[in-house]
């Protein structure tokens, strides 16, 4: 009813616009409908997916040349042509995602405006594109007998194309795609160890750029019925810019209330296009530094300024409510490391280390500071590839797998600096993680959308149990940067059983917690071992390790100098000698003692 509410003024608004408008602003209306398709399409790819791309306006020429060249050059129906320039946009998205998946950031912005550069460069200087004077004279759009060369009809056409593109844009962002695009933006490594397919994605990104481009391109040809290098240049792809900047990137209703704006602004500077310029730059630079998420991000920034003088956050967690025991006993190996070395140039972090994990068995990975412990865990979960040596997990060689193929086989792991996605709440956190279909899924999205909103309502029904049982009930909707350190401790937690692992890596889980909070930890990774999960814990705390692990590995200089159960190593002559001189509190024969004590109560 909310929802209803919030979209029917609005449409019926947007109806009743033309009745309003003479004929020059029902051509800027036009316009901005098709600004506004581009830059959703723009707000998709760069906002949600963080994938920088200032190629957004060398799709839009794509849609409209071509459209251009096939009516008036090979004499296609406007339909026809317009449906063959929806393809050519996102074939060219296709090839301008090609170096995403080599290169990010400030890198990747360079070589998509070289792309837009390369392409405003093409039509100007190729015959076939008409060269600076352009091609005119296309055909008029036909449309059931309407006349579509008046803008006031025109407009409908646009209002639908435009009302079907925003609800497909608002589908894949609020579903587990558009969640995998935001955790792909804020943390790329963090969303490959869940199972995120990192290249799909970015393509993924780029081929909704190409899409959302190509449908603009295809309504500015049956608009203006003309086209010249000078509307797809380099400024254009600026003000575009502006408008996802201005109106919000991550929010896509913000995109498109930016490109309504700044088209009425740019229209309202026509006599001083020389400053406009200027001035859109010096409005993105303030948004930048006070509005961040821009407009449509104000109203949380105003909340989230009051709720900061209130005080910070006061959540509790509740109990843990523990997993149901394995009926069996694990068997076999869940983790073999067979000889595995890693260099770092001159470094030798990692010196042909073997060890096996049985299933259903917590193993300590202890050592002093930069012994290779997490450099371990790199390795096994594909962060890095091993220099030499494999890996084995039950059985079968994984040696070299990207994080995301080995979180498929059941490989989860948590950070020694917690890696939760700061901008999705704690539930959307444990929802990326549940959420074990792989990328190539998304031909669901545009062909079989209510399987996929099943799906989601079927992520919903787990993440509240998972929330439920690890007692996040408070927490659940809140971003977890808001949080403390314990919760967020816990939240990790939480999302790495969200993925239902068979080998669970635990780096440092008790960094930074009280005492009581360590005791709680123990509790729960014990009844994650009861049901069935291999755990491996890299952990300081060794009342911890004493107390909880079946197994105790140490590591010195990359090597492993000690194996066995925590009592035996913790005596071990070598394991006392690497820790003489170290920070951290060595293991002792009372400490060992009491741990066992402890562990046998
Ligand atoms: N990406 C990298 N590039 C270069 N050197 C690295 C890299 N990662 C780790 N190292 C080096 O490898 C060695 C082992 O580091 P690692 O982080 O695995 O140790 P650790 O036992 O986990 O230490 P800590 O207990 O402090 O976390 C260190 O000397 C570290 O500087």
């Amino acid at each position: 009813m909310r929802r209803l509410i919030r979209i029917v003024p609005p449409a019926v608004a947007a109806w009743f616009l033309p009745y309003a408008l003479g004929g020059y602003a029902m051509h800027v209306a036009d316009v901005a409908i098709i600004f506004a398709i581009l830059a959703v399409g723009l707000g998709l790819t760069m906002g949600v997916a963080g994938q920088i791309n200032l190629a957004q306006v060398a799709f839009f020429g794509v849609g409209a040349y071509t459209v251009a060249i096939l009516t008036t050059g090979a004499g296609l129906g406007f339909w026809t042509a317009a449906a063959l320039a929806v393809v050519a946009a996102v074939v060219s998205g296709v090839l301008t995602g090609i170096p995403a998946l080599r290169m990010q950031s400030h890198y990747l912005g360079i070589v998509t405006l070289g792309l837009a550069l390369a392409f405003t460069n093409w039509v100007t200087n190729s015959a076939i594109a008409g060269r600076a004077e352009g091609i005119s004279d296309l055909p008029v759009p036909p449309l059931f007998g309407l006349d579509l060369s008046s803008g006031y009809l025109f407009y409908y056409v646009e209002l639908v194309v435009l009302a079907i593109a925003l609800a497909f844009a608002l589908f894949v962002t609020h579903s587990p795609l558009g969640r995998r695009l935001r955790a792909m933006r804020d943390d790329d490594l963090a969303a490959g160890a869940l199972g995120a397919e990192i290249p799909l994605l970015r393509m993924t990104a780029f081929v909704l750029s190409g899409l959302y481009g190509g449908l603009a391109g295809v309504l500015y040809a049956g608009l203006i019925r003309f086209v010249a290098p000078e509307s797809f240049n380099i400024a254009n792809m600026f003000l575009l810019l502006a408008m996802v900047i201005i109106g919000g990137r991550a929010s896509i209703l913000g995109c498109v209330v930016g490109a309504v704006a700044l088209s009425l602004v740019r229209e309202a500077l026509l006599d001083a296009s020389g400053y406009a310029q200027l001035g859109y730059g010096l409005v993105v630079v303030l948004v930048v530094v006070f509005a961040p998420k821009g407009l449509a991000g104000l109203p949380e920034q105003l909340r989230s300024l009051l709720r900061g003088r209130k005080g910070g956050s006061r959540a509790q967690l509740g109990a843990f409510r523990p997993f149901e025991p394995a009926p069996a006993a694990a068997a076999g190996v869940a983790l073999e490391v067979r000889e595995v070395t890693k260099r770092f140039k001159g470094l030798v972090a990692l010196d042909e280390v073997t060890l096996s994990v049985p299933a259903g068995q917590i193993r300590g990975i202890v050592g002093p500071n930069g012994s290779g412990k997490t450099t371990l865990f790199n390795v096994v979960s594909g962060f890095y590839d091993a220099t030499a040596g494999s890996v084995l997990l039950g059985g079968r060689d994984v040696t070299g797998m990207a994080p995301y193929r080995l979180s498929q086989l059941g490989v989860a792991r948590t950070f020694q600096n917690l890696r939760l996605f700061e901008d999705l709440s704690v539930r959307e956190n444990l929802l990326l993680a549940l959420d074990r279909t792989r990328t190539t899924w998304i031909w669901r999205y545009p062909l079989l959308p209510w399987k996929v909103v099943a799906h989601d309502r079927a992520l919903h029904r787990r993440a509240a149990e998972l929330i439920g049982r690890f007692g996040l009930d408070e927490v659940a909707d809140a971003e977890p940067r808001s949080l403390p350190y314990g919760i967020q401790r816990r939240i990790e937690l939480a999302r790495a059983m969200a993925m239902s692992p068979a080998l669970l890596l635990l780096d440092e889980p008790a960094a930074g917690l009280n005492g009581e909070e360590v005791r709680r930890l123990a509790e729960i990774v014990r009844s994650i071992r009861d049901s069935g999960v291999t755990v491996v814990i890299i952990e300081h705390n060794m009342g911890l390790v004493m107390s909880l692990c079946d197994h105790v590995t140490v590591l010195s200089s990359g090597k492993v100098i000690a194996d066995g159960a925590p009592a035996e190593v913790a005596v071990h002559p070598d394991v006392v000698a690497a820790y003489l001189g170290d920070s951290m509190t060595a293991p002792t024969e009372e400490t060992a003692e009491a741990a066992v004590e402890e562990a046998s109560r």
